[in-house]
């Protein structure tokens, strides 16, 4: 989960604009296109650094520098579609000196001897692209939806369903002693909108309490926390139900360069060692539109995630590629995800997607098939549990993530907005210090290098 609460994001955007109006959406637009940085969404928005595609929106098309595109204007130019400036329309070729506005070109034609007013042919250029018009958000009802528009995959009834509501009745339980996370956003404390839990799995074989204490740390933005509890035993069961699921999936899945590898038999095989947990409790419990730290999943992480109890919308956006951003928009695909379903967020989700947990009108609520106990009678219920299993990579070993000059394990993040065609080219870390220091970190920030942190080609079983 990121720190990068979307209500706290929008709302430190909105204390730094000037005096302009704008609605969420644009402002959620700016955000995505800054990755989150509330500071670069507010210049971008204020007009410091205004996209193209809300200028032609505005009516405020970028004047074109005559005078530069004289000077850079060859006959029989052709356009890469990057350029700032528009190609020439035709073979011209400026003849007399620009500066006024009655510039007037010589076309290469002998046979025309009528020379044109520039201005004309530079009225619409065929390359000066329109703005990529914005499409409603959509909701995807059916796990062949969610398939077809989204790397995510959903499975509906996926435990038994005695089990699905025994663990439901354990997690609601326990999150009564969950906390909110709590973290440093410039100069003041901001609190996740809901209650959030971290577990690990024993006996794996791999790792030992203090590796999983630091890891459980992070989880919870920096702030130093006990060892994590073990997941209890229906959590277990519902492990390997998911397991099973997710390598039926995976089998079926492309992979990527940059993901982790574990190989059983020729299979491939995926295994969860920890799981985060979060209760949403009522209408108003959220979390903000984020993409999942990848610190110590690395690239290209295969995410399960199980819901229980009360149904919500899972809202799924991409973050355009900046070199898209003139041809196309974002859209929010908004899925309801029921009591017992599954949602695996398969590898690229991290680096192509952002996702949240929205706050909703209106919620049902959550009539659970059993009782807690022959004695008790069956109660509604508003909550909504959510229980991420992960893999923790162990070539992404707490020991092994490089520390910044706070001395404080860094995060590691997709460069989301300047991926190209299918795989992220670059990931960095960053320090991560002044989620918990007041705001105070120092400026480390350091691209991944994947060989020569000697990670990655690792194939393992567990
Ligand atoms: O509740 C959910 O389904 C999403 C939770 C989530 O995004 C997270 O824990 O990172
Ligand atoms: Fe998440």
């Amino acid at each position: 989960m990121d720190s990068n609460d979307t209500d706290t994001l929008l709302a430190l955007v909105l204390s730094l604009l000037n005096d302009q109006i704008f609605n969420t959406d644009r402002i959620l637009d700016a955000l995505v296109q800054c990755d989150g940085d509330a500071v670069a969404a507010a210049n971008m928005l204020n007009g410091k650094q205004v996209p193209l595609d809300s200028e032609v929106r505005k009516g405020k098309r970028k004047r074109i520098e005559l005078d530069s595109w004289l000077k850079t204007a060859r006959p029989n130019t052709v356009s890469n579609g990057n350029s700032p400036l528009p190609p020439p329309t035709a073979t011209l070729r400026p003849i007399s000196k620009p500066g006024s506005s009655s510039i007037r070109v010589k076309p290469t034609s002998k046979s025309e001897s009528k020379p044109v007013d520039l201005s004309k042919v530079l009225k619409q250029p065929p390359s000066m692209k329109k703005a990529p018009i914005g499409l409603p958000p959509l909701l995807l009802s059916s796990p062949s939806l969610v398939a077809e528009y989204t790397p995510c995959t959903l499975h509906l009834s996926v435990l038994p369903p005695e089990l699905a509501c025994k663990l439901f009745y354990i997690m609601v339980d326990a999150s009564r002693k969950w906390s909110r996370n709590k973290w440093w956003l410039f100069d003041r404390v901001v609190e996740s909108p809901h209650r959030t839990s971290f577990y690990a799995r024993k006996h794996n074989g791999v790792d030992g309490d203090e590796t999983w204490q630091e890891a459980a740390q992070y989880w919870y933005n920096g702030r130093a926390t006990e060892t994590p509890e073990t997941f209890p035993p229906e959590m277990e069961d519902a492990c390997k139900v998911v397991e099973e699921i997710v390598n039926e999936e995976m089998n079926k899945r492309r992979r990527f360069k940059l993901e982790w590898k574990n190989v059983v038999d020729g299979e491939k095989s995926w295994r969860a060692n920890v799981a985060a947990s979060n209760c949403y409790e009522g209408t108003k419990e959220s979390v903000g539109l984020h993409s999942d730290q990848l610190t110590y999943l690395g690239p290209y992480p295969t995410i399960a995630s199980i819901s229980l109890g009360t149904r919500r919308l899972f809202s799924l956006r991409e973050v355009i590629p900046a070199a898209e951003e003139g041809s196309r928009k974002a859209r929010t695909f908004n899925i309801p995800l029921p009591h017992n379903s599954l949602t695996i967020m398969h590898a690229s989700c991290q680096e192509k997607f952002k996702h949240s947990i929205p706050p909703q009108s209106v919620i049902d609520m959550y009539r659970p098939a059993f009782s807690r106990s022959s004695e008790t009678q069956i109660e509604p219920s508003n909550c909504r549990i959510n229980i991420t299993f992960r893999f923790y990579r162990p070539d992404f070993h707490p020991a092994s993530i490089p520390r910044c000059k706070c001395g404080v394990p860094t995060i590691l993040r997709p460069d989301m907005r300047n991926r190209s065609e299918e795989e992220t080219d670059r990931y960095w870390w960053t320090c991560y210090a002044g989620a918990q220091n007041e705001g105070k970190g120092c400026n480390f920030w350091k691209v991944m290098d994947i060989d020569a942190e000697g990670r990655g080609k690792f194939t393992a079983t567990i």
